[in-house]
């Protein structure tokens, strides 16, 4: 028996609300039946984005990378939380960008379609944002404490 509370779209025809789905989401597949079997289709996900997406692999060796630097250059705290929510919010974007291009492509198949293209141009250009945003992070947390580090050196 589904839940009372159902999503609505108005009809047009008659002007009416009319249930689009319910909260036990009929129209999926499968639900997962558990957090932990929830965390495992999540795993998938990072997993399949990690082999098939060559620019979430390069937004991962960097994060990692500038989480190295971080704790290098002995960030403080408030310091590496802002990092690791910028690398975070990088390959949150990825994430959501590989969703849409899939959906895209469900929807679409091979056909052209000026709807698919915004939609793909518009997640991808989230990706760059995210990415400008990060390297604004690195030049503000990391990179003057590694001049500070190198400029000796280099005298
Ligand atoms: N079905 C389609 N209809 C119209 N334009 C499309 C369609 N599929 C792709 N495109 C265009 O081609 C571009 C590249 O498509 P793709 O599927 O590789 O997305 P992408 O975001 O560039 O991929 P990635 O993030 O892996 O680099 C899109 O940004 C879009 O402009």
């Amino acid at each position: 028996m589904p839940p009372e509370i159902q999503a609505q779209t108005p009809d047009r025809a008659n002007g009416k609300l009319v249930p689009i789905a319910t909260l036990n989401r009929d129209l999926s597949w499968q639900v997962a039946p558990s957090l932990l079997v929830s965390f495992k289709y999540a795993w998938a996900g990072v997993s399949y984005a990690f082999q098939t997406q060559r620019n979430f692999r390069v937004h991962v060796f960097v994060g990692t990378f500038a989480i190295g630097l971080g704790l290098f250059l002995h960030l403080d705290a408030v310091e590496m939380a802002i990092v690791g929510l910028t690398i975070g919010a990088v390959l949150a974007m990825e994430l959501l960008n590989t969703a849409l291009e899939s959906v895209v492509d469900l929807t679409v198949k091979q056909s052209y379609h000026e709807l698919a293209k915004i939609a793909k141009d518009c997640a991808a250009a989230a990706v760059l944002v995210s990415s400008l945003a990060a390297i604004c992070v690195a030049s503000s947390l990391l990179l003057p404490k590694l001049w500070l580090l190198v400029e000796p050196h280099l005298l």
